[in-house]
C-alpha cells in the first residue's frame, strides 16, 4: 500500500473570543504577552510549526480591538472570523468558514505551551481513525466530588481511567461540524469538541499529552506558562 505523504491538509480553528474573566486582567488573556508575543501568537505559531497545518482560523469577538494590530493579522495563512457567546459557538463559527478540509484541529488560544511532538502524535491519528482524537493527560491527584454547591467532600471519584481533556482536539471536519451543530441546537452543554461527538454517540481516542500544555486560566498560570514556554523553546533550539 502506498503511503501518501500528507500535504498541508489540516485546517486549525483557534477560539480566541473569550474575555478571560478568571484571569482578572485589564484585557482578554489571549493578548497577555510572554516574551515578545501574545498568548494567541504563541498558540498559533505552535500550530503553524507543523507543515500539515495549512491555515489557522482565529475566532475573535466582534469588538476585538487587538487582533488587527498583531503581525498575525497579516499572515496569509491566518483568517479572522467573528466568534460567538460561548467557546462552542466560536468554534462552530470557525468551522463554518472552512470550505474544503478533511480534518480540523481545534486549539485554545490560551494554551501556548503545545509541544511539537504532542501535535505530531495527535495529527498521526488521521492515518487510521475516522472519528478523531484529543490530547489528554491522565489525572494524578485524588479527585473529590463536592456536595452540590458546597465545599465539603461528598465522595472520592474513581481515578483510574480519568483524564484531563486538553487541546488540540482533532476531528474530521464534516463529523465535527455535524455533531457540534446538533449538540448546540439540542441545548447540550458543550465545553470541548469531544463532548459534541460523545453527545452524538462517538468515542474519540485519548492521545496522552504533556501536562505542561496548560490552559492559562487564572493569574498564577501566566508565570508558569512563561516558564514552560522557555523550556520548550530551549529544547527545540538545543
Ligand atoms: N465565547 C467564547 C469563550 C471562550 N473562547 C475561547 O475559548 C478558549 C478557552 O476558554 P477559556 O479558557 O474559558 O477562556 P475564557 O472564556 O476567555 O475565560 P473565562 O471563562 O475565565 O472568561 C479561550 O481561548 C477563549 O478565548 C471563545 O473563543 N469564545
Ligand atoms: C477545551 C478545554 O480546554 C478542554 O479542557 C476546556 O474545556 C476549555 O474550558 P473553558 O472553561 O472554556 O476554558
Amino acid at each position: 500500500m502506498t503511503h501518501h505523504s500528507h500535504a498541508a491538509d489540516v485546517i486549525a480553528v483557534v477560539p480566541a473570543a473569550g474575555v478571560g474573566s478568571r484571569m482578572q486582567a485589564a484585557f482578554p488573556k489571549q493578548y497577555l504577552t510572554i516574551g515578545t508575543m501574545t498568548l494567541l501568537e504563541h498558540s498559533v505559531a505552535r500550530l503553524l510549526a507543523n507543515a500539515a497545518v495549512q491555515q489557522v482560523i482565529v475566532a475573535v469577538s466582534a469588538d476585538d480591538g487587538w487582533f488587527d494590530s498583531l503581525p498575525l493579522a497579516h499572515d496569509p495563512r491566518v483568517v479572522r472570523v467573528t466568534g460567538g457567546a460561548t467557546r462552542a459557538e466560536s468554534v462552530l463559527a470557525g468551522l463554518q468558514h472552512i470550505r474544503e478540509s478533511a480534518w480540523v484541529l481545534v486549539h485554545d488560544a490560551a494554551r501556548p505551551c503545545l509541544h511539537a511532538d504532542d501535535l505530531a502524535r495527535l495529527l498521526a491519528v488521521r492515518e487510521y481513525s475516522r472519528t478523531g482524537a484529543i490530547l489528554a493527560a491522565p489525572v494524578r491527584d485524588t479527585m473529590k466530588r463536592a456536595e452540590p454547591g458546597k465545599t465539603a467532600v461528598a465522595h472520592t471519584v474513581e481515578r483510574d481511567d480519568l483524564w484531563h481533556a486538553l487541546t488540540p482536539q482533532f476531528f474530521p471536519h464534516r463529523l465535527l461540524t455535524a455533531c457540534l451543530s446538533r449538540a448546540l441546537s439540542e441545548g447540550a452543554t458543550i465545553t470541548d469538541e469531544a463532548s459534541a461527538l460523545e453527545y452524538c454517540g462517538y468515542h474519540p481516542q485519548l492521545i496522552s499529552g504533556r501536562s505542561d500544555n496548560i490552559k492559562v486560566t487564572r493569574p498564577e498560570d501566566l508565570a508558569l506558562a512563561a516558564f514552560y514556554l522557555t523550556q520548550i523553546q530551549r529544547q527545540e533550539n538545543a
